[in-house]
């Protein structure tokens, strides 16, 4: 099955006003290559700016509250973000998981609550170092999976973000048969958790992904794309990955 490429990218808490100007060639390079999809998670104090800076582009958030309102103190709403008119929200970052003890159960929800409210959502999963030389790579992956894809997810407005904890602003990639394999693996739990609709669905690959390794980590079977943090925050570094995207 064909699935269109998706490059985004995830500034972090990273980024000002100023550096919205980046985004001019970004949305120059995305108008380029319609034949993939590019996105840019800013953090929520930039996503409305960043869509007046860069109309045309589509410009998410990286995280979400489940509920609709209430007492929730310097969380964000889905419907808070849609008014401010992001198209999606990356949920499940490791960062989050790590630095505000996120849960499958609530990355879950926040899943959908994002499809409940129209967006669509980017899950990330992935293994930490010890658990990869544990041999339990896999495990942790497919677990993170299960208990946090929604059932009935459809790949119209959810894909799934494979980020090895070890590779995220290290320089340390994977190989590229590493992350076909835990792609396969990916896609076959997809399968049991949401039948055929996981041959559908878009599955990113994120960590150290740069210009010089895009080519190699967006063709290695099974992946569909890339989230990347680091080198998305210039114009001058991501463009060259939304480029070997478009050349696939
Ligand atoms: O969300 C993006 C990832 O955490 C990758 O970050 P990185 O490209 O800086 O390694």
């Amino acid at each position: 099955m064909t699935r269109r490429k998706l490059i985004a990218g995830n500034w972090k808490m990273n980024g000002d006003l100023a550096s919205l100007a980046e985004l001019g060639g970004i949305a120059i390079a995305a108008q380029n290559a319609p034949g993939i999809d590019v996105a840019i998670a800013v953090p929520a104090t930039l996503i409305a700016p960043a869509i007046a800076a860069a109309p045309g582009l589509s410009i998410g958030a990286q995280d979400v509250h489940w509920s609709a309102k209430g007492a929730h103190t310097g969380c964000i709403s889905v419907a808070m973000i849609a008014e401010a008119k992001a198209e999606f929200s990356i949920i499940g970052h490791s960062e989050r998981r790590a630095d505000n003890g996120e849960t499958d159960a609530q990355v879950k929800s926040k899943a959908e609550a994002l499809h409940a409210g129209g967006l669509d959502a980017i899950l990330c999963v992935g293994e930490t170092l010890d658990e990869r030389d544990a041999g339990q790579a896999v495990a942790v992956v497919t677990g993170q999976l299960a208990a946090s894809v929604p059932e009935g997810a459809a790949a119209d407005w959810l894909s799934i973000a494979y980020e090895p904890v070890w590779a995220i602003g290290t320089g340390r990639t994977p190989t590229v048969s590493d992350v076909a394999a835990m792609h396969e693996a990916i896609r076959t739990k997809l399968r049991e958790l949401i039948g055929a609709e996981a041959d559908a669905m878009r599955l990113l690959y994120g960590g150290s992904v740069t210009g010089d390794n895009a080519t190699e980590l967006l063709g290695a079977s099974d992946v569909d794309g890339a989230l990347v943090g680091g080198a998305s925050l210039t114009a001058a570094k991501f463009v060259p990955i939304v480029e070997a995207g478009a050349r696939l």
